[in-house]
């Protein structure tokens, strides 16, 4: 048996007392620029995924809000985590690029949502995929919106 993907060991700790804590924790252990904000993976499935992020002193910026940067962190976790469910094993995938807009004052904690219109077709050219990723505050209200482009294309045989 060999080592569980991202999102087989999701499935694996889900249900598990605890779990999201230690799926969260694991994850940030493997990726350490996302500790920073402190996260916790709400949901992950194919298409979607929810993470929240709690307001505290390190990612405060000078008008002590959540830092616009921060929040782009917490953005990229959610679709990474979309994106470790969504693409098939038979392809690889890379962001490379984000359009991000801060629409309001970010005062709380904050939750990301990435969610995608569709799941795409995996073929056998590369492709571009627009991930729409929606930051609201405590309230509900959106303070950041963001798509992060992602580079999808299929593994080489080994
Ligand atoms: C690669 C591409 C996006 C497109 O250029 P094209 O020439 O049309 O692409 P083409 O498909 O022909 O491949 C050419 C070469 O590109 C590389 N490579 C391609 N795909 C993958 C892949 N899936 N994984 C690894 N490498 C991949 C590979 O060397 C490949 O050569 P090969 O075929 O192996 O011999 C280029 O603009 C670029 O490198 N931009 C910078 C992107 C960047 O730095 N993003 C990070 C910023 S985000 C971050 O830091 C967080 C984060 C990171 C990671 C995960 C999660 C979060």
């Amino acid at each position: 048996m060999g080592t569980p993907s991202t999102y087989g060991l999701w499935r694996k700790l889900v249900a598990k007392p605890g779990g999201k804590q230690l799926f969260s924790a694991a994850m940030c252990l493997r990726v350490p620029y996302f500790g920073t904000v402190l996260p916790t993976i709400r949901e992950i499935r194919p298409g979607h995924c929810s993470v929240t992020a709690p307001k505290w002193w390190g990612v405060h910026n000078h008008i002590r809000t959540f830092h616009a940067i921060a929040a782009c962190n917490l953005a990229e976790i959610a679709m990474g985590m979309l994106a470790e469910a969504t693409v098939p094993a038979t392809h690889r995938w890379l962001p490379k690029g984000m359009e991000v807009s801060y629409v309001a004052k970010a005062e709380t904690g904050l939750r990301a949502i990435a969610e995608l219109p569709e799941i795409p077709e995996f073929g056998s050219e590369g492709f571009d995929l627009p991930v729409p990723v929606r930051i609201v505050d405590a309230r509900g209200t959106e303070v950041v919106t963001a798509t992060i482009t992602v580079w999808v294309t299929p593994r080489k045989a080994a």
